[in-house]
């Protein structure tokens, strides 16, 4: 099939039914979007605990809008939850694959083995004509793979059909950004994948029709589905760690890459959006995103074209170190061979979540922090609003406080490593009552600045000149 963009979908074939294989953070967002969007949906996934809480309407991670879309169309009966292959392949017309692609404990590729076995477990229970389309982010090569397997193990006399449809949602806007996303990408070999896609799409490009927007629709093959995946997150992942590796020279120069940033984002092409300077990207899917990127260019003789990634990857955790310099310098510490040592110091971590409006602590940046300050043993306390629970399974060598307030209580030093609402509206004479010394170091150059200055604090940011 030739590529094309068009908005158009075909019409004439029938409301799919769907389910979303895998209901982590984004088979369970489709799910609930889907349903809400008029389809009949089964979410589906191995974790029997997980399928327990969503079938109950008890929402497993934290993401706004996400409860209620849960909760209505559980009681709509639009949607259902199952731990079971045989029941998905049952319900049935279009399977979304959502299952996690991590990056592999032994190096920087991605693990396609809850691919594998999604696909393996669905295929062979498949009654009628179905479309599997993958939505995880995959090296590209993956949907050619998938097809191989799903052709091997479907029964014989069924007729399967794959397709790629990568997902760009953001944790944080996750319902929206599914409900109203800025493109979408179909990845196909076969017009009747084409027409199953624009039929399993159909409410949503109706939806916005009657909000008077457009859905563009890019139609394309495999490999470059798979690829615009990976090449959007990598671009990203190369904007922060640009304005962070601005950042470094701001401080060898004494300028300030906040307002760098900002000059900088009046231009139209650069655009001011990825352009805030701070510790660093983190989350499950940059960071993991790029190492798998490059380690699939280097087994497909491209590697070469990707090794800016590998500098993007060091800048980015370069920036972590940062911290721990900035306390040494507030703290008036020295920074010995074995790092510096801050016996004795209270510090407050303000956040724990790789972002704010989040539950999600892989790849946390701001944990990574809070880690490393212990290590210099220092008594560090975390507080996140919601991200708590997930943080205490991934770090047990720092002290949790369920307040702010608890957090501040007699620190020596204030850390903001992730930049919630809550962090970036408190008041800092009010906060300077609590803590035993007013230093701050604003981790993501989130905070009003001259506020906290002028409530008498030591206050140092990323890349800043204050
Ligand atoms: N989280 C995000 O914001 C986005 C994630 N992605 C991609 O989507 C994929 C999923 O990511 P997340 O939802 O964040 O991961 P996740 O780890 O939250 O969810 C994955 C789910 O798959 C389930 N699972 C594992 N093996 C299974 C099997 N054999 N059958 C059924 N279910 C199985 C797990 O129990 C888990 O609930 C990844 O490839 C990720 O890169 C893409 C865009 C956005
Ligand atoms: O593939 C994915 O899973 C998703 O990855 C990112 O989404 P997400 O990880 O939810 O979070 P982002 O908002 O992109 O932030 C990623 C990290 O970059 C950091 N960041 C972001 C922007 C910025 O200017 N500076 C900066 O340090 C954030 O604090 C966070 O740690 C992409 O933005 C999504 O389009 C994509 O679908």
């Amino acid at each position: 099939m030739q590529p094309q963009a068009t908005s158009t979908p075909p019409s004439g074939a029938p409301k799919p039914r769907l389910t979303f294989l895998g209901t982590g953070y984004l088979g369970s967002t489709y799910a609930a979007c889907f349903a809400e969007l008029g389809y009949e949906v089964l979410g589906m996934d191995v974790d029997e605990a997980k399928i327990a809480k969503l079938a109950a309407g008890e929402n497993p991670i934290h993401e706004p809008g996400l409860d209620e879309l849960l909760k209505r169309n559980l009681a709509s009966g639009r949607l259902r939850f199952s731990t079971s292959y045989e029941e998905a392949a049952e319900f049935g017309d279009v399977h979304f694959v959502c299952v996690g692609t991590p990056q592999r404990a032994d190096g920087m590729a991605a693990d396609l083995s809850y691919i594998e076995a999604v696909v393996t477990g669905l295929a062979p229970h498949l009654r009628r004509p179905a479309l599997i389309v993958g939505k995880s982010t995959v090296p590209v090569g993956t949907a050619n793979w998938v097809e191989e397997l799903a052709q091997k193990y479907k029964p014989d006399a069924v007729d399967v059909h794959v397709a790629w449809s990568p997902e760009f949602l953001r944790e944080g806007f996750a319902c929206e950004d599914v409900l109203r996303p800025d493109r979408v990408v179909f990845g196909v070999k076969t017009d009747w994948a084409r027409q199953m896609l624009y039929a399993a799409h159909k409410a949503l490009f109706e939806l916005a029709a009657t909000e008077d927007r457009e859905v563009p629709v890019v139609v394309t093959d495999f490999a470059t589905a798979e690829l615009v995946k990976v090449a959007a997150n990598a671009f990203l992942a190369t904007k922060i760690s640009f304005i962070n590796a601005m950042a470094e020279v701001c401080e060898a120069s004494g300028a300030d890459v906040t307002m760098l940033a900002k000059s900088i984002g009046y231009d139209a092409r650069i655009g001011n959006k990825f352009l805030r300077a701070g510790i660093g990207f983190g989350g499950g899917c940059l960071p993991k995103d790029i190492r798998a990127f490059q380690a699939r260019a280097q087994e497909i003789g491209a590697g070469e074209a990707l090794r800016f990634l590998h500098e993007v990857d060091l800048v980015n955790t370069r920036r972590r170190n940062r911290v721990l310099a900035l306390a040494a310098d507030l703290l008036d510490r020295p920074i010995g061979p074995a790092g510096p040592d801050f016996s004795g110091v209270r510090i407050a971590v303000l956040g724990a979540a790789f972002k704010p409006n989040t539950d999600d602590v892989r790849d946390s940046p701001g944990l990574a922090v809070a880690k490393a300050l212990a290590k210099t043993n220092a008594e560090v306390v975390v507080y996140d609003p919601e991200a708590t629970e997930n943080a205490r399974r991934e770090l047990s060598t720092v002290a949790y406080a369920k307040s702010m307030t608890e957090a501040l209580q007699g620190s020596a030093l204030t850390c903001v490593v992730t930049a919630w609402d809550e962090f970036r509206r408190a008041d800092p004479a009010a906060v300077g009552e609590l803590a035993a010394e007013r230093r701050i170091i604003d981790g993501m150059n989130c905070l009003d600045h001259a506020s906290w200055i002028a409530a008498g604090w030591d206050y140092r940011g990323m890349g800043r000149s204050v």
